[in-house]
């Protein structure tokens, strides 16, 4: 039975949690529940840390499991990236009061509070920068205000927390990061091809729409070079007319002004459905 490592709380949790239900495994409804047998798909949930997935699966005593890529790194653990999976995007970035510094080469000899202290070490490393790395479990963005540290490191998505505490940031990234599926060291592809497949399935619904639509038969040509599709689209033609009804995957986000074009290059009865998975 194929074991997957879960967030069982954070920012990560629901996301995960909700991707998974769409993919077609049985999730769990009450947040207290540390493991989840889904018999239909020979698959056991083990709701963790979020800090802990890559422990578990670096191990090899859970196969696969969602986390952070700036966890995964922060682990050490021997687990690789396989998949991104597209949320809990974010930027792992120093802050400090402003004027205190404005590249990493500016907090040598300065004390760094971070969550992320192995990340944190290694990127000063590679920049030949000697500092005291602090070491706290959250809200590290008050440690600058209480006097534990000059500088932070920490998670950035909106900026909002590190506003409201004073700071700016500073340099550039040190690393972007989103919720990533990871392997464990002997993990086969084979394992979690089922899993990585509904996965990406997934993800690609959520990236696409279908779109249908009639178009004559003169304007046909102009119409497909506004919808080229992945391996072409599929063009049926309309009973008892010269019109073609034409049916192919369009980018979400370019639905709208592709619906436009049709519509001017003549194309009528444009209707656009949500996918629920797709499988390519
Ligand atoms: N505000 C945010 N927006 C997007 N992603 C975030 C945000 N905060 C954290 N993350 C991502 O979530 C993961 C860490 O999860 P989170 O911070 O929720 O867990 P945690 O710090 O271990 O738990 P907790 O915050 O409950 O103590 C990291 O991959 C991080 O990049
Ligand atoms: O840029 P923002 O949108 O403000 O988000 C970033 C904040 O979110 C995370 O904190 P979290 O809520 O996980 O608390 P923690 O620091 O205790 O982990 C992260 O550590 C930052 O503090
Ligand atoms: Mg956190």
């Amino acid at each position: 039975m194929l074991r997957i490592a879960v967030p069982n709380k954070g920012s990560l949790s629901e996301p995960a949690t909700q991707l998974l239900r769409e993919a077609g495994y049985k999730q769990r409804h009450d947040p207290r529940e540390l493991v989840l047998v889904d018999t239909r798909n020979d698959v056991e949930f083990f709701f963790l840390r979020p800090r802990d997935v890559a422990v578990y699966v670096g191990s090899g005593t859970v196969q696969a499991g969602i986390t952070g890529r700036d966890l995964l790194l922060d682990s050490g653990a021997p687990a690789t990236e396989h998949l991104e999976l597209g949320f809990g995007g974010s930027t792992f970035r120093y802050a400090a009061a402003p004027g205190v510094a404005s590249a990493v080469e500016d907090v040598h000899g300065k004390r760094v509070a971070t969550s992320y202290p192995r990340l944190v070490k290694h990127h000063l490393k590679s920049f030949g920068v000697e500092a005291d790395v602090v070491r706290l479990d959250g809200a590290v963005e008050s440690s600058v205000r209480l006097g534990v540290a000059d500088v932070v490191a920490d998670v950035v998505s909106t900026g909002t927390t590190l506003k409201a505490a004073g700071l700016e940031i500073f340099g550039e990234p040190i690393l972007k990061s989103e919720a990533i599926l990871i392997k464990g060291p002997d993990t086969t592809d084979d394992e979690i091809a089922v899993l990585v497949g509904r996965l990406r399935g997934v993800l690609m619904a959520r990236q696409y729409v279908l779109v249908d639509y009639d178009v004559p038969a003169d304007k046909l040509e102009e119409a497909l070079a506004v919808t080229p599709g992945f391996e072409g689209p599929t063009v049926a033609p309309l009973h008892g007319s010269s019109w073609s009804a034409v049916r192919v995957m369009v980018p979400r986000i370019e639905m709208n002004h592709i619906m436009d074009q049709l519509y001017a290059v003549g194309a009528r009865a444009i209707l656009t459905t949500e996918l629920l998975a797709v499988r390519v």
